[in-house]
């Protein structure tokens, strides 16, 4: 049987692993050039879900550390970015960076084997997440879990911030309602994209937005928090639903301290708009997708 995602320990004495068992960090030592730090979930045995911007064409595999539970540098096998993925494509339209398609899977070397302190997190069309959903198999389809999880209006959410030794959950509001064209605009606040007219042009259907002070204060991503997962939880269950893709405000960045503007606004690639090419990646993962 499939084994099941989006499980955790949430007991008082639980580490934070054990609450958080999918949470994955990944590190890019490019020489001469220093660290890249991003964040990713556990999927599956083989397979990591991150950003595709945490990596460079002439990255090289064995620059990339994945560290999965309490065991680091597990060898990165291949990394699959998503073939639409473009960071310079509008370069010649005054866009230095363009992240839509921003996900990438990456495969390890070795299976991973799961544990209270690592186990996969569940996606969206996939049995595991009919059955943490409480639906009936095969009756469900992937548009009842995207009627159910991405509901019109404002979805509560959270992502995980790493902070060692602890995780931090960061509750975020989805603005998925009559609040989200507000939620875009503010994109236009971020430094590199103050010259773009249509903001349509950076912030593509592919992008859920979250952040901002209506109708509360969302706490905002930092540059580190790429890649990670933007989850919704439903009966104690786990089901990613985003991966942080970028920011307008970078709250973890000194010269910014203390003062978070109210157009701070985060931008997380909606999993839902990638699901072929999701499908064809994990296709010998048996997760079951609809
Ligand atoms: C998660 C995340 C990624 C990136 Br890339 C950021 N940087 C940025 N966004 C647009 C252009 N560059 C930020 C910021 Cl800023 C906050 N969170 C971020």
């Amino acid at each position: 049987t499939l084994s099941m995602c989006g499980l955790s320990l949430s007991h008082k004495t639980a580490t934070p692993l054990e609450k958080n068992p999918w949470h994955i960090s990944i590190k890019v030592a490019r020489p001469g050039k220093g660290v890249e730090s991003c964040k990713g979930a556990l999927v599956s045995p083989y397979f990591v879900l991150t950003a595709a911007h945490c990596f460079d064409i002439n990255d090289q595999a064995h620059w990339i550390t994945v560290d999965v539970g309490k065991t680091t540098s597990n060898k990165v096998v291949s990394l699959f970015s998503h073939p639409d993925y473009n960071i310079g494509k509008l370069r010649s339209e005054g866009i230095p960076e363009f992240y839509d398609y921003d996900v990438a899977l990456v495969k390890l070397e070795k299976r991973i084997t799961f544990s209270p302190e690592t186990r996969p997190i569940c996606l969206p069309c996939t049995e595991g997440t009919t059955r943490a959903l409480r639906r009936p198999h095969p009756k469900t389809s992937c548009q009842d879990h995207e009627r159910q999880l991405l509901k019109v209006g404002d979805v509560p959410s959270f992502f995980v911030h790493e902070k060692k030794p602890a995780l931090e959950r960061k509750e975020v509001l989805i603005k998925n309602g009559p609040k989200k064209w507000a939620c875009q605009a503010d994109a236009k606040k971020a430094t590199i994209y103050v010259n773009v007219t249509d903001v349509a042009q950076v912030v593509t259907p592919r992008f859920l937005c979250t952040g901002g002070i209506e109708p509360v204060v969302d706490p905002n991503t930092c540059k580190g928090d790429s890649g990670g997962p933007l989850i919704i939880t439903q009966n104690r269950r786990y089901i990613q639903v985003g991966v942080i893709s970028w920011g307008v405000f970078d709250v973890c960045n000194l010269k910014n301290k203390g003062k978070v503007p109210p157009y701070a606004r985060d931008f997380h690639l909606n999993l839902f708009t990638v699901l072929p090419w999701l499908k064809e990646k994990l296709a010998e993962e048996q997760l079951g997708f609809l």
